[in-house]
């Protein structure tokens, strides 16, 4: 069990806001809410690379921080992956230079090379950096998270930069990678479809504290199909304001409602 549970100010707030949530390493959780209300910054708190003004993060059997008893484990010994929104590169390394950098034995070259495939950047294995595209940039740095097997991978807006058909691609991937490795997701976005594909539980902070938005465990509803993609067999559905990338189903049409469960 991983149970966090921190009080920081937030910009120029004189309130404290409430982060408080708990997970087991089988769980990928989803956050949103407004702009500015502090989802990064409590990544960065958990990652150990922002203080707090009170807090406890215990990690399995590990204390990360216990502000009242003065513990404070150092990010380096966290082993925490982190996809930052800004990518946070080694600018004049190439691609591969940055991914080898992070990658540990454990994540052998054979899954190595299913994910250079998967992630589609074979042909700028060799190219700086500094000279990729904003997509190619952020694709570049999920594989660097994900080689270095952390005890916990930080999604900071993920897939913001990646098209459709890509970021499909990359979201298939994560699931398998996560099922395999067992490796808690803490992902924030704005674009809650995304997290609805993937996400166990969805958190909203919003008026200074986390809420539950949508817990997967209990969602059985009418979805409204908005749109199909035949190319890649897919279907996004909306449901309470919700949307859901999906397998495409037989009979299926734009505009039709379907029962959704989802375990
Ligand atoms: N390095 C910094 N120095 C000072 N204030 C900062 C810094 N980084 C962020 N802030 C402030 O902290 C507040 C929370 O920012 P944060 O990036 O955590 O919000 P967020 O919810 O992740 O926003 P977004 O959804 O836009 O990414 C904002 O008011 C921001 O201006």
């Amino acid at each position: 069990m991983i149970s966090i549970n921190l009080h920081k100010r937030i910009g120029g707030n004189k309130t404290e806001s409430h982060f408080q949530l708990s997970f087991q390493s089988e769980d990928i959780i989803g956050i949103t809410g407004p702009s500015g209300k502090g989802k990064t910054t409590f990544l960065k708190v958990i990652a150990g690379l922002v203080h707090c003004e009170k807090g406890e993060i215990n990690f399995h059997d590990a204390v990360w921080l216990d502000q009242s008893s003065n513990i404070f484990l150092p990010p380096q010994k966290r082993n925490v992956g982190f996809i930052f929104q800004d990518y946070a590169l080694f600018p004049n390394m190439t691609v591969i230079q940055n991914i080898l950098f992070a990658k540990t034995d454990a994540f052998g070259e054979k899954e190595l090379n299913k994910l250079i495939e998967c992630f589609e950047i074979k042909p700028l294995l060799n190219q700086k950096v500094n000279t990729l595209s904003g997509g190619q940039k952020q694709r570049v740095a999920i594989s660097r998270a994900l080689v270095q097997l952390p005890n916990i991978l930080l999604m900071d807006e993920p897939f913001s930069a990646l098209d459709f058909r890509v970021k499909q691609k990359v979201i298939d991937y994560i699931k398998v990678y996560h099922q395999t490795f067992k490796i808690p997701l803490l992902i924030n976005t704005h674009q809650i479809h995304e997290l609805s594909v993937l996400t166990d539980k969805i958190y909203e902070l919003n008026a200074e504290k986390l809420e539950v938005l949508e817990s997967k465990k209990t969602a059985h509803h009418t979805g409204n199909v908005i749109r199909i993609d035949r190319q890649n067999q897919l279907m996004e559905v909306m449901v309470n304001n919700v949307h859901y990338t999906l397998p495409l189903k037989h009979n299926i049409e734009e505009g039709d409602s379907i029962q959704l469960s989802i375990e």
